[in-house]
């Protein structure tokens, strides 16, 4: 029996992780959890699920990771507040399913110095597919991590086309049902630029030998190229459960957590590259990235502050990355302490909402 601490539960990842662990109540147990606003909605998920322990806001979701034992720690938070209890859930010896990719990213080498070999185990699907694919070689085999996009609503349009696109466009992603701030994202492809710096963190591959193609089936989650020419891809029908389900009892499978792939018709998988002048956020991502100290905080935090004004149409669609770039490009990077982190942090929201003001 594995005890679960679920952060984010009222979102996509925490209601998804939610049903997997009642549909398998011997294997897994929640002992906590935490939410945002939704006081409503993670009360009567306490009620369901006989949770005594719950928490509302970051600060108080680190408090209970820090009280409550337990074998897992789920982070399907949102945003760079995540940040606290991913570090606390390392500090306590706890294994970390990590979806809250944006604690990982900012908080760079202060999570990956504490986190022991196999402690943080990913959910992000793409993530989850490079961990089971490395599963078929040594690390010094491989040659390349291949990261699937799906290329998101706006795939196949140039810049000129995508100036006039409105928030519920980017909404309505073509395979997955998430969040509002990752479903942006993956309009944007932010979300596959800041999936470009987790992977490099999770796995230890330099940037140049991580590469992007879209793949609009969102079938194939990810591969790896390893020495001998041979490619190890991890497909399944687009479903979080099935690494939301790795990640609470990794490296062991859950009976029946996904449909598998239906081979009795006829179907057809493609792949494409990334159009880098329509969306130039991969490349952003791999230049923060290479720079490290604090600039992937910075690229994340201004990003934030740009999604939440285009929904509330303050800004453009191609404001968005325009944004990003314009704070990132003046950042000068401050020393890699938490301190300097959530300064950081604090210094790119603000440039971004001067820029945003501005306009
Ligand atoms: N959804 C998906 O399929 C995937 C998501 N991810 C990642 O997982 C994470 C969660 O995404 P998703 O579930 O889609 O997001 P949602 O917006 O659906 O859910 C976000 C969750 O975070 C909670 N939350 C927000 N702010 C705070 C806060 N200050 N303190 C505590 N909890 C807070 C929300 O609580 P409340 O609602 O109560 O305010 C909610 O439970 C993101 O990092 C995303 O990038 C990665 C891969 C796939
Ligand atoms: C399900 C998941 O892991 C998301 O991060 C997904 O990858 C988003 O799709 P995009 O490939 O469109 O960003
Ligand atoms: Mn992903």
């Amino acid at each position: 029996m594995r005890d679960i601490i679920v952060l984010g539960s009222t979102g996509s990842i925490g209601v998804q992780a939610l049903e997997v662990i009642a549909a398998n109540p011997e294997r897994f147990r929640v002992v906590g959890l935490a939410a945002g606003r939704n006081r409503e909605l993670v009360e009567q998920q306490a009620r369901a699920h006989s949770v005594q322990h719950v928490a509302l806001g970051a600060e108080a979701a680190a408090e209970l990771v820090r009280d409550v034992a337990c074998d897992v720690v789920l982070n399907g938070i949102t945003g760079s507040v995540g940040l606290a209890p991913t570090l606390a859930a390392l500090r306590a010896g706890r294994i970390l399913a990590l979806a809250n990719k944006e604690s990982l990213i900012v908080g760079g080498s202060l999570v990956t110095d504490i986190a022991a070999p196999g402690q943080i185990v990913p959910v992000d699907s793409e993530h989850s597919a490079i961990a089971q694919a490395l599963l078929a070689g040594e690390h010094h085999e491989v040659r390349r991590l291949v990261l699937t996009a799906s290329g998101g609503p706006f795939r196949g349009r140039s810049r000129a086309e995508l100036a006039d696109v409105t928030p519920a466009q980017a909404l309505a992603h073509p395979t997955w049902d998430m969040g509002r701030v990752i479903t942006t994202n993956s309009a944007t492809l932010v979300n596959k630029g800041l999936e470009v710096i987790e992977a490099h963190l999770l796995f230890d591959v330099p940037y140049e030998r991580i590469d992007v193609t879209v793949h609009p089936q969102s079938i194939v989650h990810s591969m790896v190229e390893f020495v001998d020419g041979s490619t190890i891809a991890q497909c399944s029908p687009p479903d979080m459960r099935l690494p939301i389900s790795l990640g609470l009892d990794w490296p062991h499978r859950v009976a029946g957590v996904g449909a598998p792939l239906d081979w009795s018709t006829a179907s057809t998988w493609t792949f494409e590259p990334l159009d880098e002048a329509a969306f130039p956020a991969v490349a952003l991502a791999k230049q923060v990235g290479t720079a490290g100290a604090t600039f992937p905080a910075v690229f994340n935090a201004a990003n934030e502050q740009a999604v939440h004004a285009f929904h509330d149409g303050a800004l453009g669609y191609l404001e968005i990355l325009d944004t990003v770039r314009a704070v990132v490009d003046r950042h000068e990077p401050h020393e890699m302490t938490l301190e300097g982190v959530l300064g950081a942090e604090l210094w790119a929201r603000a440039e971004a909402d001067a820029l945003i003001g501005s306009r």
